[in-house]
């Protein structure tokens, strides 16, 4: 058992306002939820060990199930997991050397499997990088340039993706499975030395400029994440079944399916967003909890009949993370399934998730929020000198925690230009609080598109259209859409005599991106509206694109 050390308040010099959290002197917001305990940072602990050591405190029956597939008959139960993530650590130790600090990529859809991989690599210090399988091979590449991987694990359909060098396992083999059941007895893994400041993970995160970022993620962080979740957890008496219908490669569903394991939850995997599977789904496993991002929302209130075919009564929560959720969906949620309340959430990669959440019914009807600071972040509202401003007042958020990244990997730089010395994470969007420390997101400063709560760079899209040899300038916007949120517009200048049309641009862009990063509209202009020094003016273009104008250039 993992000791801990209460987190000590700090010696308050200056008063918070208890409602809102915020502290007049420091111009700092403060989390208004329970305070939790952390291990000391110096003790030698992988998040895998600090999750099997804390399971106790979730008494569950030795039926109770931890993993499910929606597609197939695999369950594994809560009282297998440990065994099944140590066998695989052990095969993975004695047969392929992984060990501290070398790193495996992943490639897969969501499947039981994921988090029990996730968990053995942990528990080796091997570093975890999980990649979107609809990645193209020139993106995969770039990733694994940047990670340096030894291994990789995949699924006979998208190995073809991975270059030959890489030893690769693939999970869907008869070999993978004997892995996690082989070992039977007594295991032999290495001693744990994993220091919590140890890298655990590298998520990718697109960046302003084009490029892959990989966020370093540390043991520290997921253990801060899940400490303080398992602090807001509330004592249940039947027990929470999540369907997961967001990736377990973002950092959105990567926390999640092992949070839910870590609080003695069951987790049902479902490998990609589909409606009537998912009712079925909420109808067998009497689900209580839904993971979604936006345009899943959207798609159940769109199509209510095709949900009220099945027996949805178990549904308690919806968690909505990812991008913005429109009010009007929410009020149209909250008509169709009255029964089930809509906990928004507000996150980053760079903070390990989530930095804000609405809690319990209560919380959720407050309209536009995505909620109030979890238990372990600090938060400032800053105006463009850095000065800090009050409840109410707009302007960057900046958030502070033992869940900010380490940084950005093999990148000095762009880690330099997000995390300043104090430790604060300048997030680039613009928000406000309320005077009850609930959060409001207002508009992305940053130049970055979200389709389908999946980042799209516009810098990545502008290079690849300015490669065309019969391009000569192009800038890239988003542009509102219902169901996906924002599409990728283009507006492009021909070089003179050229007969390009919009069709072969969108081709020649989406043959080289992966498919949520696909251009969806192009607009020809004569040239880019820019300023002096020759930065594009974006805001023109999207008033250009919105008016209608464009349509007719
Ligand atoms: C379920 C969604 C919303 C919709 O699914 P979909 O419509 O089936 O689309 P896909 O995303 O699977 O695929 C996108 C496109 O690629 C296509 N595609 C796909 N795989 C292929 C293929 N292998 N070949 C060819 N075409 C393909 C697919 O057909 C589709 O095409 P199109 O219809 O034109 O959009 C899906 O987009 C989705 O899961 N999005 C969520 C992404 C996500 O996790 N974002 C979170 C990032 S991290 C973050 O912000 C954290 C926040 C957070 C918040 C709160 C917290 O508590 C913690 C954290």
């Amino acid at each position: 058992m993992v000791k801990e050390d209460p987190i000590t308040p700090p010696l308050l010099t200056f008063s918070i306002d208890p409602e809102s959290g915020f502290c007049s002197n420091t111009k700092i917001f403060h989390s208004l939820r329970h305070p939790f305990s952390l291990p000391p940072q110096t003790t030698p602990l992988s998040v895998t060990s600090f999750i099997f050591s804390s399971l106790h405190r979730y008494p569950t029956t030795s039926s109770a199930v931890a993993l499910l597939d929606s597609t197939t008959p695999h369950r594994i139960l809560h009282s297998q997991l440990q065994h099944l993530v140590n066998s695989l650590a052990f095969s993975l130790h004695h047969e392929f050397r992984l060990s501290r600090g070398k790193t495996a990529f992943l490639l897969s859809l969501n499947s039981p499997h994921i988090p029990i991989l996730y968990l053995s690599l942990f528990s080796l210090g091997v570093i975890v990088s999980p990649s979107n399988p609809a990645n193209s091979a020139r993106e995969i590449s770039g990733q694994i340039h940047l990670c340096k991987p030894v291994i990789a694990f995949t699924t006979s359909d998208t190995a073809h993706k991975l270059p030959y060098f890489l030893p690769t396992i693939l999970l869907d083999s008869p070999e993978f499975n004997s892995m996690m059941f082989r070992n039977q007895n007594s295991f032999h893994l290495p001693e744990n030395q994993i220091s919590q400041s140890d890298t655990a993970a590298i998520l990718y995160s697109s960046g302003t400029t084009g490029n892959f970022k990989g966020v370093e993620l540390t043991h520290r962080n997921f253990i801060s994440f899940l400490a303080g979740a398992r602090a807001a957890a509330t004592v249940r008496k039947t027990p929470v079944v999540t369907l997961c219908a967001v990736p377990y490669f973002h950092v959105y569903g990567f926390m999640l399916c092992f949070r839910e394991v870590a609080l003695g939850g069951t987790v049902v995997a479902i490998k990609r967003f589909d409606l009537e599977l998912m009712a079925r789904k909420v109808e067998e496993f009497k689900v209580t909890h839904l993971a979604l991002a936006p345009p899943s929302l959207v798609a159940m209130v769109n199509n209510a009949d095709v949900a009220s075919k099945y027996d949805l009564s178990s549904l308690e929560m919806v968690l909505c993370g990812g991008a913005l959720l429109a009010n009007a969906v929410t009020e149209r949620f909250k008509i169709e399934f009255p029964n089930v309340a809509v906990a928004q959430a507000y996150g980053l990669t760079e903070a390990t998730g989530g930095i804000t959440r609405t809690m319990g019914p209560n919380e959720s009807r407050v309209k536009g929020t995505v909620g109030r600071l979890n238990s372990f972040c600090q938060a400032k509202i800053v105006d463009p000198n850095g000065l800090g401003l009050p409840p109410f007042k707009e302007g960057e958020l900046w958030v502070r925690g033992p869940t900010i990244m380490k940084g950005y990997a093999a990148d000095k730089e762009a880690t330099a230009s997000i995390l300043d010395a104090d430790g604060w994470l300048k997030t680039g969007d613009i928000c406000y609080f309320d005077n009850q420390g609930f959060l409001f997101y207002v508009e992305r400063m940053k130049d970055l598109i979200k389709y389908k709560a999946y980042q799209v760079a516009p810098a990545e899209l502008e290079h690849l259209l300015q490669t065309h040899p019969e391009i000569t300038d192009a800038a890239v916007i988003p542009y509102p859409h219902e169901e996906a949120g924002q599409i990728p517009v283009a507006f492009v200048v021909r070089k003179s005599g050229s007969l390009l049309n919009e069709k072969q641009i969108i081709d020649f862009v989406a043959k080289q991106v992966a498919p949520y990063k696909k251009i969806r509209k192009v607009f020809f202009l004569d040239s880019i509206p820019k300023n002096a020094p020759g930065k594009v003016l974006k805001k023109e273009l999207i008033k250009l694109s919105a008016s209608g104008t464009a349509s007719k250039l």
